[in-house]
């Protein structure tokens, strides 16, 4: 990657899936999650005399056919694109480097995005777009070096806070890291380093897994805020179910480190019925739980792989019950791929920022 102020930079960001403990990622909780190859966010920045966020063509539409297109845009994707996530990225890291002396050049630049992530579908698609400008910010500045891997998913994090929605580390750090990363937010810890303890993992200790998803946007920020609220209030019920769902990341790491395959399949399951129970069925969507069950019912097991909107899927049978899980898809309409894990991507210069 060329870091050159004056040269054009663009840079990528996954998708990810939520393998083990999610959402408790927002609670204090541990998860376990990948970078997916599937699907990516890619960011551009052109060096430029203004500072110009530009929309994108289609997921910043402003000019429509007539008011009933409008109108049915809006009751399907809702009202925000990207351009929001950017702007509010460029005031995060311009306020960090401010308040940690980090001197920035003067440069103005373009910066425009584009994503084949499905939309709002839990697959984290969001944080994508944020991930992969705060790399273009990292390289135009020169600063990569000086702002610490572990930080990173804190500035995209706040990015998202800063817009008013409610979400967790987990997404941001395997963006930032790639490959499978074991990570623990214990609020002590957190506390102390300001970051949670990511560690990541090998691979080769993966089995296959596979994805379904449907067109489906539902706002992951809406669908977290009651429950957090509760949980704020102390709810005894929410809790405690959130540090089952945090086990549930603890005993799957040692599943995957002994590739005890059924035992992950069976924390997968437990992993969802909890997330069932917390949020309830209106809030999870009947499309939601119908993609799990698909998958459930020729003995797969299967959870979200973020807030709703795409499942992640382990066939304990291999590729003939995969096949299966493929066929009843294609009967419901919903997507179904095999997941490519995106192997760690972090140059040097960022290894030697991490302590
Ligand atoms: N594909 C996309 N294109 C443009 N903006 C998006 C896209 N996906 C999400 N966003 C933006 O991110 C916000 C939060 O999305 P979120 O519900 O977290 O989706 P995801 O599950 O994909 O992360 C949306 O309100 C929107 O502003
Ligand atoms: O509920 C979850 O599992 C996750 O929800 C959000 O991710 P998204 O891809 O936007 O659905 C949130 O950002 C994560 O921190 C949660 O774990
Ligand atoms: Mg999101």
């Amino acid at each position: 990657m060329a870091t050159d102020k004056n040269s054009v930079i663009e840079n990528r960001a996954y998708a990810r899936i939520g393998l083990l403990g999610n959402p408790s990622d927002v609670y204090n909780g541990r998860t376990i999650s990948l970078s997916l190859g599937n699907f990516w966010a890619s960011v551009k920045l052109e060096p430029s005399d203004y500072l110009m966020i530009v929309p994108h063509p289609s997921h910043d539409l402003v000019q429509f056919d007539s008011l009933s297109h409008l109108v049915n845009r809006l009751q399907t994707d809702g009202y925000y694109g990207g351009v929001r996530l950017l702007m509010a990225i460029c005031k995060i890291f311009h306020n960090y480097c401010k308040d940690n002396n980090i001197s920035l050049h003067e440069g103005g630049f373009k910066l425009s995005y584009d994503t084949n992530i499905p939309r709002q579908t839990g697959l984290s698609g969001s944080s994508a777009i944020v991930c992969a400008a705060l790399s273009c910010l990292l390289d135009f500045y020169q600063v990569r070096h000086l702002i610490k891997v572990e930080v990173r998913p804190n500035l995209i994090l706040n990015a998202e806070k800063e817009l008013g929605i409610v979400a967790g580390l987990q997404d941001r750090v395997a963006q930032v890291y790639g490959g499978l990363v074991y990570m623990d937010f214990d609020k002590k810890l957190m506390d102390e380093l300001g970051h949670g303890k990511y560690t990541p993992m090998d691979l080769d200790l993966l089995p296959p897994l596979y994805l379904i998803y449907a067109e489906n946007p539902s706002d992951s920020g809406k669908v977290h805020s009651t429950v957090r609220q509760r949980w704020l209030n102390g709810d005894k019920f929410l809790i405690s179910s959130m540090e089952e769902v945090a086990d549930v990341a603890l005993e799957g790491q040692a599943a995957l480190i002994a590739k005890d395959y059924a035992k992950l399949a069976t924390l997968m399951n437990r992993n969802f019925d909890l997330r069932r129970q917390m949020f309830g069925d209106e809030a999870l969507g009947a499309m939601n739980i119908e993609m799990v069950e698909i998958a459930r019912r020729v003995g797969a097991a299967s959870k979200f792989t973020g807030s709703g909107g795409a499942v992640v899927v382990l066939c304990p049978e291999g590729s003939s019950q995969a096949s299966l899980v493929e066929d009843e898809c294609k009967k419901a309409g919903f997507s179904f791929q095999q997941v490519q894990v995106m192997p760690s991507f972090l140059t040097q210069v960022d290894l030697e920022t991490m302590s």
